[in-house]
């Protein structure tokens, strides 16, 4: 049965399967980054019983940190899921390959149970210098597992073929966080990809686990509700059809309240997972982002609340 590989429990992914949440730092008026709510952020993530918290992906605004934030954000991350026993995951991403390899090295101290890593995004890679740089990053890591972030958005983006070529001789890369895309890419996903850990955006993972491809997603919808992501997600394992409905009323309201304010106002993707959680209102992050990226006027919060509540009450805190 297609579900199998979401429930497959000897999977080279370990640990990272189900629904993992993003941190979304909380900025103050001045650009700062406010350490104390991102410490009350996080365990609330714990609190919530998410699979994982992971950070630094773009909804973590890595693009736009210094490098003694990365090193502060992590180390809060490492100390408060050790303690809660909640596994984690470190984004090193950063479109620099020399700061990402740095990166690689410094997140590996902290154990995580994995490592996200992007391709080099300046210059586009060919297939073999993907290759090369993720042996690199994969040495920088020593024994920790690494998932490659492969997001729509990125300068070159690999076919499953592709992709199954680039991961092959580098065994220490797990999974693999991408787009989806139509049923002939999962046709080709089942044919390549299945040695990895595949993790589709949230908001499709009914879908993803349906096709026997999904083993989690780093989450959009944990965003909205890291609590109702969590529920959601069990609900894939006991009711695949019921957990199908509950994604299309998701996307609709996605598509109807959230996507045009991307596609019509051009606000980044970061900006759209802070929209999210603050309509969740499950902590005090706010929608602000580091400039120079806007963010969205949170006045319009209270009325995408209630339209949420209306169309997701399974979803919603
Ligand atoms: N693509 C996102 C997923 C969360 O919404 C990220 O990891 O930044």
């Amino acid at each position: 049965m297609a579900i199998a590989k979401f429930e497959r429990q000897d999977g080279r992914w370990g640990r990272i399967r189900g629904n993992w949440a993003t941190l979304l730092l909380p900025i103050n008026e001045d650009d700062s980054i406010d350490f104390s709510r991102l410490t009350d952020e996080i365990d609330q993530l714990i609190a919530a019983g998410v699979d994982g918290i992971y950070s630094n992906g773009t909804a973590g605004e890595f693009h736009n940190q210094t490098e003694a934030e990365f090193d502060d954000i992590q180390q809060l991350l490492a100390d408060r899921c050790s303690a809660a026993a909640t596994p984690f995951v470190v984004g090193a991403c950063q479109p620099d390959p020399r700061i990402s390899l740095e990166r690689v090295r410094r997140a590996a101290k902290l154990k995580p149970e994995a490592i996200q890593v992007i391709l080099p995004d300046w210059w586009p890679v060919t297939g073999a210098e993907a290759t090369d740089f993720l042996r690199m990053a994969a040495e920088a890591a020593g024994s920790v597992p690494m998932i490659l972030y492969q997001p729509p958005h990125a300068k070159r983006v690999f076919a499953p073929t592709e992709l199954a070529a680039i991961l092959a001789p580098v065994p220490q890369i797990v999974g693999i966080k991408l787009g989806d895309g139509e049923s002939s890419w999962y046709e080709q996903a089942r044919q390549w990809l299945d040695a990895w850990g595949i993790y589709v955006p949230g908001h499709h993972l009914a879908t993803g686990v349906e096709q026997g491809v999904a083993v989690g997603a780093f989450s959009n919808v944990a965003c909205l509700s890291p609590s109702g992501a969590q529920r959601w997600t069990a609900l894939m394992a006991s009711d695949i059809a019921q957990s199908l409905e509950v994604e299309k009323r998701l996307r609709t309201f996605l598509e109807v309240h959230i996507a045009p304010l991307a596609k019509v106002h051009g606000y980044s993707n970061a900006a759209l997972d802070k929209l999210l959680a603050a309509i969740g209102g499950w902590a005090d992050i706010g929608t602000r982002l580091r400039r120079p990226y806007r963010w969205i006027d949170p006045s319009i919060v209270p009325e995408l609340r209630e339209k949420a509540r209306a169309a997701l009450p399974e979803i919603m805190p």
